[in-house]
This record gives structure tokens, sequence and C-alpha cells, in this order.
């Protein structure tokens, strides 16, 4: 019998710990390093996470630990699924601690500040390993619904193929069906751009603006990010598929999703400094837009939601301004 694949999912969070089940669940040994020694006791003593799954019982093949050597351990897989901005000093720390051949696979989706790097890139710059053991896992997936199993599919991306395949059969179940791609640069633009997108279409529907609204919205906040993507190197069907589309959908639509509630609760008139105390997760968006438009002006590329939204939210403009400026642009054709 061969020896079961081995997963370290680094960050007890929501995805972090439904990503785990999933790969539980498909068969790994997965063990989840967390941060405080409380919510290790939690998972390994009554399986379940209270703090960001509540009432959700975790599979026997789970366990956790506050030690990230033990996590790190021999691991075939180690996901990362902490916020954005805190992965370069995080993985720093447990740089000495990965195992030797382990494939580094990002859940993150977020753009970091200062440097404009997708999480892949920093992933790369801090470990040195090859693009070829760097994937990254995302799509439509809200982390609730994936750990009470209800149906997603998803992607999974590395510039080798090869790699693509092992982690994708490592992660299907009967209720968890990933997609390889090798575009990993539109894949990874995909999930960091949607969550600006999704504070957008929270603003507008906080301000009660309609389903015209969050339509046009929706599609072209894909415009901008595939215009995005095209200067990166992208390919620009990638943003129609389950990383662009398909993510921008579900966040836009559900009341799960942390970024599209942060807008709406701004729409609401909250601000923010209200908001963010209601926000007991990473709503990565926050944060990302700043670096989501700076690196659209690096490469010279006009992305006018994104800028409304670090308007709002960075620069204290009022939803209502916002949405005149935006509206009020010169008129185009629909391509550009
Ligand atoms: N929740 C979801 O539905 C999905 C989330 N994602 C992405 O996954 C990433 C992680 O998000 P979630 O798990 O949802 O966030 P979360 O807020 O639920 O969990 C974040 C985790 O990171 C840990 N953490 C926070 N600050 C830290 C620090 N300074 N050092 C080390 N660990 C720290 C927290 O203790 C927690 O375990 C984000 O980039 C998000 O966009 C992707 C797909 C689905
Ligand atoms: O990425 C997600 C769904 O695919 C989760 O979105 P939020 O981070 O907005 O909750």
């Amino acid at each position: 019998m061969s020896k079961p694949v081995k997963a370290a999912v680094f960050g007890t969070g929501s995805w972090g710990t439904a990503f785990g089940m999933v790969l539980a669940d498909a068969g790994c040994e997965v063990t989840l390093w967390a941060r405080r020694a409380e919510l290790v006791d939690a998972v390994n003593s009554t399986r379940t996470n209270p703090d960001y799954l509540p009432g959700i019982e975790l599979p026997r093949n789970l366990r956790a630990t506050a030690d990230p050597a033990e996590a790190a351990r021999d691991a075939d897989f180690t996901v990362l699924a902490v916020p954005s901005q805190t992965l370069r000093g995080n993985l720093a720390e447990w740089l000495p601690l990965l195992a030797p051949d382990t494939v580094l696979v990002s859940l993150m989706k977020g753009v970091e500040l200062g440097s404009a790097m997708r999480m892949s890139e920093v992933v790369e710059d801090v470990t040195k390993v090859g693009a070829d053991r760097i994937a990254v896992v995302t799509g439509p997936n809200l982390a609730r619904e994936v750990a009470t199993r209800m149906p997603a599919a998803a992607v999974v991306a590395c510039t080798d193929e090869e790699v693509a395949r092992r982690l994708q059969r490592a992660c299907h179940t009967t209720y968890f069906r990933p997609y390889t791609n090798t575009d990993v640069v539109g894949c990874e633009l995909g999930g960091a751009v949607k969550n600006v997108i999704g504070l957008a279409v929270g603003i507008a529907d906080g301000m009660g603006l309609g389903d015209n609204a969050k339509g046009s919205l929706i599609t072209r906040g894909l415009a901008e990010t595939t215009r995005l993507g095209m200067a990166l190197g992208a390919d620009p069907l990638t943003f129609s598929g389950l990383a662009g589309l398909g993510d921008l959908v579900a966040t836009c639509s559900s009341p799960l999703s942390r970024n599209h509630t942060f807008g709406t609760n701004l729409g609401k008139g909250m601000t923010l400094e209200e908001t963010i105390a209601v926000t007991k997760q990473t709503a990565e968006g926050v944060k990302s837009c700043e670096s989501v438009l700076d690196l659209a002006r690096r490469h010279g590329v006009e992305m006018p939601i994104a800028e409304t939204v670090v308007g709002i939210v960075h620069e204290g403009k009022s939803p209502v301004t916002a949405l005149k400026e935006l509206m009020s642009r010169s008129a185009k054709p629909e391509r550009r």
C-alpha cells in the first residue's frame, strides 16, 4: 500500500481549516498549524474549530499543532492560509522548517502592499523555491459552504502541470472538484481583484442601488481585472473561468463573503472604523485595493472601480460622491 499524502496547513482560520477538511476527506494526513494553544486543544479534543467554523465536525485524519516544525515535518504539500500582508514575515520564520521537496500551496487572495507582489511571488522571493514547486488554489470557494461539503469547483494552478495534477488528486472529493491551470498569474489576479470588486458591489448593495448596478459592476470589474491580467502576461480566458467570473459571482452574491459584507456596511453609512470593528475575519480587499491599484499604475492600466474603492475605503470619499465620479467618466466603447 502506498504511503498517505501528508499536508501541512499553516493557518487555522476559515479557509485553512475548510481546505484542510477537503484534503483530509480526499485521504491526506493533515496537520493544521494554529497560533493559539486553545484553538489547537479545541481542534484536537472536540474535533471542531469553534472560532472560525462553529458547529462543523472535523475529519479524524486532521489534527492541529502550535509547533510549526511539527506541522511542516515530511509534508508533501505545505499549504499557506494566513493574511496576505503577514505572509512574508510568517514564511521567513517557517522557512528553515520546511520539508526539502515540499510543494508550497497558496490559498491567499491578495497582493502585497509596498512590493505589489502576488502571493506566489512573495513565496518565491522568501523561499527561493522554483515556480514549479509553487501552486495556487483559487475559485468560488466560500469556506463555510465547502466545510459543510456543499459542492464547489476550484482551480489548482502551477506552471508545472504535473505538480498541479498531483495537488488536484490530493484535494479531489465528491463535493470539491479542482481543475488544473498553468496560468498562475491570471488565477491569482482573479482571486485578489475579485475581493476589491466584491467591496464595490457590497457598497452598491448597501446603498440600495439595485441589481443593474450589481451586474454592471461585476462585468466592468471583470473587464478591468482582465486588462490588468493581460498587461501582466495572463491568459484573458482565465478570467471567464472559475478563478475570474466564478469567484466574482460567488463573492458578489453571498452574505458569507467578508469583502461583500464589509462593503455593504460602508454603503449603509457605517464609518470605516465601525466597519473594521464588526469585521472579525480577514477581508483582503480592504488592504489589497491599494496594492492592486499600485500594480495597475506600475503597468499603466486603468482600473476605475478599484480606484473608486480606494477613494471610499482609504481617502474618506463618500460613496455618493465616488459613484457620481465613476458614472461621469468619459464615455467609451465597451471593449476598453
Ligand atoms: N474564507 C474564505 O471563504 C476564503 C478565503 N480565502 C483566502 O484565504 C486567506 C485566509 O483567509 P481566511 O482563512 O478566510 O481568514 P481568517 O481570518 O478566517 O483566518 C486567518 C488565519 O490567519 C491567522 N493569522 C492572522 N494574523 C496572523 C499573523 N500575523 N501571523 C500568523 N497568522 C495569522 C489567524 O489566526 C487565522 O488562523 C485569505 O487570503 C483569503 O482571501 C480564499 C478562499 C476562500
Ligand atoms: O474568496 C472567497 C470565496 O471564494 C471568500 O471571499 P471573502 O474573503 O470575501 O469572504
